[in-house]
């Protein structure tokens, strides 16, 4: 596997490509989640370009930032052992030269749930990945449902802007016990994490809510009724939004229902989401 810290050199790289080429974007601290985004691009790409850059951009809190945990050597020994062809590793000066100051932003998805808890984090998103795309120029990026409002930022911002990336999101990878992997994680204390689960059970009461054909209000409850249960889930969020646009469900009960979770375990703020079919009429 190629690391490369500079664009140039990666883009030389890049154009000795043939064929299909797909791009896996992370932060680091990798595991099972991203390793099967790196899976699915070997098995439908020729060449597979990874990234890792923890975007300063899309971190509101600088005690986020500091926090966020890295560790470049293991996660360039499990690339390498899955088969990538190439790793972009730049630094922050690289992306983000004195002077540069253009953003892409995609208003109508940002601004709510997670964008209104992390202001300006989707705009930091969108900015990086359109810059990522721009750089490795892929056929096709993968992206985790995970970060489920994410995945809606960034197929937006790559059609609106012409990009030509396919933009493929796979489901959320959980430990044995339930609880999403996220690189996050590592920062619960062991008390905290049995608490943590509590994201999981609600989304299969919510779920099962929709699923019997509840109406919106009732299918929050039934997030909330269970988050209410674990005293350590802090400010807990609910939404249950159109899944195809995150716009309000009102006059459309039988749209596909995407239920989006976020709760605080001491400072760590975990997310997680469903997409739940409401019974046809
Ligand atoms: N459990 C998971 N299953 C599938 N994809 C995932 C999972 N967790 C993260 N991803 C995806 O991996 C990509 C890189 O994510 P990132 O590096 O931020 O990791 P993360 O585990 O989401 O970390 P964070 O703690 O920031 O949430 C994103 O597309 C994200 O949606
Ligand atoms: C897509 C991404 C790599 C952009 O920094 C990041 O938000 C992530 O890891 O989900
Ligand atoms: N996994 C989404 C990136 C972030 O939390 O900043």
């Amino acid at each position: 596997m190629d690391v490369f810290k500079d664009i140039a050199a990666l883009r030389a790289a890049r154009a000795d490509m043939r064929g299909r080429v797909g791009l896996v974007p992370t932060m680091g601290y990798l595991h099972d989640g991203h390793m099967a985004l790196v899976a699915a691009a070997r098995a439908h790409c020729d060449h597979v370009l990874a990234s890792i850059f923890v975007n300063p951009r899309q971190f509101g809190e600088a005690a986020d930032l500091a926090a966020y945990p890295r560790d470049v050597e293991r996660d360039m020994a499990l690339l390498q052992d899955a088969g990538v062809d190439a790793l972009f590793l730049p630094g922050v000066e690289a992306m983000y030269p004195a002077g540069a100051e253009t953003v892409v932003t995609v208003p109508s998805l940002s601004d709510r749930l997670m964008g209104a808890l992390r202001p300006g984090h989707f705009e930091g998103v969108a900015t990086v990945v359109c810059k990522l795309f721009n750089i490795t120029r892929p056929d096709v990026a993968y992206f985790g449902e995970k970060d489920y409002q994410q995945l809606l930022v960034i197929r937006r911002m790559a059609a609106d802007l012409d990009t030509g990336v396919e933009v493929v999101g796979l489901p959320t990878v959980r430990d044995a016990d339930g609880l999403a992997l996220s690189s996050r994680n590592v920062r619960l204390s062991p008390s905290q994490r049995q608490p943590a689960l509590v994201l999981n059970r609600a989304l299969d009461a919510a779920a099962e809510a929709t699923e019997r054909g509840a109406p919106v209000d009732d299918i929050r409850e039934a997030a909330a009724q269970l988050l209410a249960t674990e005293p350590q889930a802090d400010a807990p969020g609910i939404d249950v939004q159109d899944a195809a646009t995150l716009s309000d469900l009102k006059g459309r009960p039988n749209a596909p229902v995407v239920i989006l979770l976020t709760a605080r375990f001491g400072d760590v703020l975990l997310i997680d989401q469903r997409v739940a079919t409401p019974p046809t009429a």
